[in-house]
Parts: C-alpha cells; structure tokens; sequence
C-alpha cells in the first residue's frame, strides 16, 4: 500500500482507521469506539478501554515467550560501562519497583517525579509507574532545583524518584542535592524519594523521607499491572511555552500506547525484535515515545546511551553503538549529527565500523538543514529522514513513512502528514492559505491518538495556548508552508521559544531570570543562529539609573544566574549592557528586529519603532560579542 492510500484510508474513515490500530495492543477491555467528542475543542480517544502501558511494553513480550530478548542496551561511554536488560528481567526489575512504590501508598493517579540520567533504571522508574496506573513526570537532569521546583508544585507528587548523580563529560552532576534544594524551594513536599546510588558518587540520605532504589525493591512483593481507562493519564511532560511557567503536557494511556505502536513499523520501519536506537534522553519527549514506550510496546530493543556525539570520546561514537549494537533504525537530532560532522567531515571515523545494519536515520527536534542532511546520506548512504513533530504530539505529524513506502525526499522539508493530522496553513484571519504560501501551521481537530489531550491542571491555558486562535483547529505554533505536492515546510515559531540544541526553550523565562538580578531595569533575550546548536540565545540588559557597575560583571553574574535558576540546559552564555532597547511607539520590544540585527539576515525598518537610533545602539553592542559582522 502507498502513503497515499493509507492517508486515505484514514481520511475515509478516521475511527476505523485507529481501531483497527488499536486490535496490536492488548487490553483487557478493548475500546468499542474510538473517540469521544467532549465539546468545546476537547477529545478523548478509547475511553471506554481498560489496558495498562507496561504490561504491553513489559509482561506481554514475557508471556509471549520472549523473555530472553532483550529489552535494553545499556551503553555508557562516560564509564566504560555496558549492559543487556531482557524482557523477563526488566519485568521483574519493574514489577519489584512498582511493589516498593504501592507499598509506600502510591497508587493509580499519585504523581511521581522522575529525576534520572540516561541509565536503565529510568525507564525501569517509568515503567514501575505506569504499571500502578501512578502518573510519572520525568524532569531533564538539565533542570537546576528551581525548574524542579515548579514541577513539583504543579504535579503535586507522592514520591520523587533520582539517581545520586549524572555523569556529564569531564563533571558529574550532583543530582541529589538539585533535588533536596528543589524540595526546599518547593510548597508541596513529597511523602518519599527513591534514590539510586550511582557507584560514581553516593548521596546521603535523608532519614525518614529518603530510600535507597535496591533496599526499596528488594524488600516488597511484586505488584501487578493495574487496567486503567484509556484517558487515564500515563504522564505528564512540562514543556517550555510562551511565559515562563512551563506547561504540563498530558499523555493520555491508550491512545498513545495505539499510536506508538502505529509508528514503530509505519514510519521508522522496525520488526519486533529490531534494535531502534533514539539518542536522546528520557527528560524529552522523544524519550518517552522513542527511548522507552514505542520500542518496547513494538517488542524492539532499545538503546539507553549516556554520552554525547562527540567527545565520548570521539565523534565515532555513534557508528561504533550502531555497530556494536546492530542498531537498524537510529534517531537523533540534527544538531547531534552536526557536532560529528564538524569534528569529523570526511566521515573518517565512520570506516572503522560495520554500519550495515543501519537502514535509516531520523532527524528531528529542530529544523534539519540540507547540509547537514546531504552529509548524513552522502556519508552513511541509508534514508535521512527528517520528520516534524512537538512534545504536545508525541509522535510524528510529518514524516516519510518508510515503513508504508519510502516517498521521494525534498531536503528542507519533514514530508508529508501522516495519517491523523489534517495540516492546513492559515493567514492571520485563520482562513487557509494555497500551495507554497507562508502562514501558521495548525491541525484540524480532532488530533490523533497519542497527542495531548489537555494539559495538568491548565484547561484554561490549553484552550488559550492551543485552540482559541484559530477555532477548530489546533495551533502548533509555527509557521511554515504547504508546497503543490503536500510537502511540509517549518520555518520559524510563532511565539518567543527558541531551539537550542533540540531544546526547546522560552526567552520569556529567562527573561524573567534576568529581571530578577537587582541591578537589570529592563531585559530582552533572543534567539540568534548558531551553526552548532541552531539557535543559541543572547540577553541584552538594562542597568538601573545611575547604576556604575562594571558590564562584563553584570553580564557574567546574568550567565551565572540563568544557570543556577533554569540550568546549564540553557547554554545562556552571552549577555550584553545597552542603554536602551528598541520598541515599538505602544512600547513593544522589537525582538525579531535585533534577530535579523544580529543574524545579519535582511531586514526593514518597523513602521511603529519609537526611536530607530536604538537598533545602531543594538548592532554596536552585538558586534562586541561576534554577532552582527562583529
Ligand atoms: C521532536 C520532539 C522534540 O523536539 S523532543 C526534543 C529532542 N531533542 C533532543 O533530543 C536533544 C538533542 N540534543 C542533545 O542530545 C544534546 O544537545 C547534544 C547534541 C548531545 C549535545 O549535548 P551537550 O554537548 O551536552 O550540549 P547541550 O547544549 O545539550 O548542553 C548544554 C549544557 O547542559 C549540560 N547538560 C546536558 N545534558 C545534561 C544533563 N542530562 N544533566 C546535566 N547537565 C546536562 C551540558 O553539560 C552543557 O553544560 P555546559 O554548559 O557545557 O557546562
């Protein structure tokens, strides 16, 4: 069948289309529809289902007689460390941790923070969760304690779950101190953590809230896996929006675990019992979908990798995991493969290894540039598939569906929507626009299975952030276009959040940061190009009234402030001093203006701009810090 006639197929009939996806997973009641229109924009998919996430990521492969294959690769440059988890153990791994967890009174609909580096036990946290029907929030190990906070305030949990440590290259990340200043700063405290005591630094403990992860898991029986309805939250995922409090995005159970299963075969074109690697980390979403669920539901092996593309330790690290690991389907971010190619242009590192398992390589959470695409197939000379989607989807809504048929590639475009999303691009007044005209990228409603069907606590915002610009639809923000064979092209956001690193992170955020430093009246942060990371962002402050402090200090106390209140995950290393900022005349900072300024790409003069000697003051001070020709 063509890409053509299974889109069809779905517009045809958009709930046989998804029950019909729905008959691979095993429920222990199945659905007798497939959606729910609960007015007002809202939707629920299987709700009158009862399954549960783990048991068919987990115990089914086991009865199925598959225990012995295996579930996770472990692979841990940074320690010299690797390791094979089968499906029979991890079941035991998880139904031990999940026994611990009902044991201390968590049960279906407690929350429970993860804060965990790329190592097995995350996923093993996860998936103990989703077997009590308990909601798990993993939070990136990225986060300083502030940011952790804020996610503790918001899901309220019953228990956080940590390692003592991460394990950065050259440094290791005291986690467990980020989150006792975390629980500190927080309102809501939880009843318990669980720490896992990483062999590079132990944490102390702290007697009568904290547990040691093994003493915890060894010392309770088992615990089943709990059916819950198909909108039962599975998770909830924060994610950065245009103010600075961060959104929880809400994974509904059945859907997901339908539309994941979806994808495995369809798009990233995997057997069960295929090794699928995403190097990612399980803070993101590509984590969730693509680390720990969609493999695992699909029956694939998955890799956990803690290392980076390069210097881990050279940027033939990924060939020699695809190698060693006989990796068929492998996922990263662009940025990832731009890192290797600037250290290794010639694709020499590659040679040393056997890449012939490799069938395709997916790119997403940035905008792939053709270069970087061209030197990945010119190199590893297998499918470069770069597909669109957001933390909000969870899965891909632009894709080539490599599993159907391997449709022709436009470098610069993520290709065609797959089944599920009707992409339409829309002028200001949300009437659709033609072939190749520039507008905002929005989805018909209803979406899929799998995307968001509200966020934690915020129907309100939902509603605001998603559906009240363009009714009936759902806002992606970005805009982008449609060309006349149904290619999808992404060109920019919409709002103030900005992709650094396939981070996606809000200026308004660490606006607010930098507003906070006693000697700032007046900030902005942008996001300005970077080869490397795709954008990198730049604060431009404004001193108090008689302020006499030295710049280059202020500017460094700012860094060191955005890193200790968001986290190094922000790469917020530039800030610079200026007089003034440019705004419009009903005073509106024009950020786009000082982008293009500090891009060097063409621009106009604002019509509304207040005073246009500001944006000489602006190119002056960029040009201090390489931007703007300087
Ligand atoms: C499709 C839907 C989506 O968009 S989901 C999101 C998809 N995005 C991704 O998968 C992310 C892709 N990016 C990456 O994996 C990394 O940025 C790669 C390419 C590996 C480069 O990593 P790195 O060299 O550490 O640079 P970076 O910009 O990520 O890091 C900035 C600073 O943050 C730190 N950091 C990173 N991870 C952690 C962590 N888990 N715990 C603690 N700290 C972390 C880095 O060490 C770095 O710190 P520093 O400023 O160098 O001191």
């Amino acid at each position: 069948m063509s890409y053509k006639d299974v889109y069809q197929n779905w517009q045809d009939d958009h709930e046989g289309f998804w029950l019909e996806a729905a008959s691979y997973i095993d429920w222990d009641k199945a659905p007798s529809k497939a959606l729910t229109d609960k007015g007002n924009g809202l939707y629920e998919w299987f709700s009158d289902s009862l399954g549960n996430t783990c048991y068919n990521a987990v115990d089914r492969h086991v009865e199925a007689g598959r225990g012995d294959q295996t579930a996770i690769i472990y692979d841990s440059p940074i320690t010299g460390k690797k390791d094979k988890v089968s499906f029979s153990e991890l079941r035991d791994q998880v139904a031990s941790l999940a026994g611990g967890l009902a044991d201390k009174g968590v049960a279906k609909g407690d929350r429970v923070i993860i804060y965990m580096p790329m190592v097995p036990e995350a996923l093993v946290a996860m998936l103990a969760c989703a077997r009590l029907g308990a909601i798990h929030s993993v939070v990136f190990g990225g986060f300083a304690s502030n940011e952790l906070a804020v996610r503790i305030d918001d899901a309220k949990p019953k228990a956080i779950i940590a390692a003592s440590c991460g394990l950065e290259p050259g440094r290791v990340v005291h986690y467990k101190p980020l989150v006792d200043g975390a629980i500190e700063l927080a309102d809501h405290k939880p009843d318990f953590c669980v720490i896992l005591q990483r062999e590079q630094e132990r944490a102390d403990l702290i007697d009568g809230r904290d547990v040691d992860w093994h003493d915890f898991q060894a010392n309770t029986p088992e615990a089943d896996c709990v059916p819950v309805e198909g909108n039962h939250p599975l998770y909830i995922l924060y994610t950065s929006g245009t103010t600075g409090a961060p959104k929880g995005v809400i994974r509904a159970s059945a859907g997901h675990m339908v539309a994941l299963y979806w994808t495995m075969e369809k798009i990233y074109d995997v057997k069960p019992g295929d090794v699928f690697w995403a190097a990612s980390d399980v803070g993101w979403v590509v984590g969730h979908s693509y680390i720990c669920y969609g493999p695992l539901l699909h029956g694939n092996t998955t890799v956990v990798f803690e290392g980076k593309p390069v210097g881990t330790p050279d940027a033939g690290t990924f060939w020699r995991v695809i190698d060693e690991h006989n990796v068929r389907s492998f996922f990263t971010a662009p940025t990832a493969i731009r890192a290797v190619k600037r250290e290794d242009p010639t694709g020499q590192l590659m040679k040393d290894y056997d890449l012939s398992s490799l069938r395709a390589l997916f790119l997403a959470g940035e905008r792939a540039d053709p270069d970087t695409i061209q030197w990945a197939f010119d190199h590893l000379k297998v499918p470069v598939v770069d597909h669109w989607w957001q933390t909000e989807t969870g899965f891909a809504i632009a894709a080539n569906p490599l599993g159907v048929e391997e449709i022709p590639v436009k470098i610069g475009s993520p290709s065609v929507p797959m089944p599920g999303y009707d992409v339409e691009i829309l002028d200001e007044g949300g009437n659709p626009l033609g072939p190749n005209e520039l507008g905002a990228i929005a989805i018909k409603l209803p979406l899929p299975p799998g995307t968001l069907p509200g966020l934690w606590n915020a129907e309100d915002r939902f509603r605001k952030s998603y559906l009240s610009t363009f009714p009936g639809y759902y806002e992606t923000g970005d805009a982008g276009m449609i060309d006349e064979d149904g290619y999808l092209y992404i060109m920019a956001r919409t709002d103030d959040v900005i992709n650094v690193a396939g981070h996606r992170l809000s200026t308004g955020g660490m606006e607010e940061v930098l507003a906070s430093h006693p000697d700032v009246a007046e900030c902005a942060v942008i996001g300005v190009s970077d080869q490397l990371k795709g954008q990198m962002p730049v604060g431009f402050l404004c001193l108090n009234a008689g302020s006499d402090r030295d710049h280059a200090e202020v500017a460094a106390e700012v860094v060191k402030l955005v890193r200790e209140k968001i986290g190094p995950v922000a790469a917020f290393k530039l800030a610079v001093v200026v007089d003034r900022l440019p705004k419009t005349r009903s005073g509106k900072i024009l950020r786009g203006t000082m982008v293009n300024i500090a891009d060097g790409t063409p621009w106009k003069m604002p019509a509304t701009i207040d005073d246009p000697v500001i944006l000489d003051e602006i190119t002056e001070a960029l040009k201090t810090i390489g931007y703007a020709g300087g």
